[in-house]
């Protein structure tokens, strides 16, 4: 594994599989993983819990911890962040100039099933505005998109695959 991917941000919104994904991956490249839900400051939590969609200016701060955790990290590290907008990502990016994101796509009836199936901060009626947010990968931006409604083991190959390209 060459030293520019080492920085890995696992990408999507809510449901996608950013942290099942993101856990796999790290194991495969033995790197260390954080859940950046562990890194948003504890109002952002309360008012995602209380049914509120986040503004840019509850995540820029969030997206600095983002961007300097993994700077931080020399020997590298994987972390899930939905980075749904590129604004969000160019962001990251200032902090952590080698950054790469995995874009994970997941139909949204697909989203809603998983984030109806499982218990979580993040409410369900919250996936319309992750959706809105959501500016696809640019061709020009590091990194890939993966299609994430497949296995997760297909899922990590996929991104494996596109990183080592
Ligand atoms: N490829 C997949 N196929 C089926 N279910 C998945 C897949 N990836 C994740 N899930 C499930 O979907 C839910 C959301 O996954 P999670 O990794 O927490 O996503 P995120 O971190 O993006 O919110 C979890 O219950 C998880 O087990
Ligand atoms: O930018 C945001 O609106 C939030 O960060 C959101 O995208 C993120 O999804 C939450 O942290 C919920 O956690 P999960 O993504 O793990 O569902």
């Amino acid at each position: 594994m060459s030293a520019n991917l080492r920085h890995i941000v696992v990408a999507g919104p809510s449901g996608s599989g950013k942290s099942s994904v993101g856990r796999a991956l790290a194991d495969h490249f033995g790197l260390p993983f954080i859940d950046g839900d562990d890194l948003h400051p504890a109002a952002n939590i309360a008012k995602m819990s209380a049914g509120t969609a986040l503004d840019d200016a509850d995540r820029m701060p969030w997206l600095d911890i983002v961007a300097s955790t993994l700077a931080a990290a020399s020997e590298g590290l994987v972390v899930a962040c939905s980075a749904l907008a590129r604004r969000y990502r160019d962001q990251i990016l200032r902090g952590c100039p080698d950054a790469m994101f995995i874009e994970l796509r997941v139909p949204a009836a697909e989203l809603e099933r998983r984030m109806l199936a499982r218990s979580h901060f993040m409410p369900p009626a919250l996936l319309r505005s992750q959706l809105e947010a959501w500016e696809p990968l640019g061709e020009d931006e590091p990194g890939a998109s993966v299609a994430a409604d497949q296995p997760i083991a297909d899922v990590v190959a996929e991104a494996v695959a596109a990183l080592e390209d």
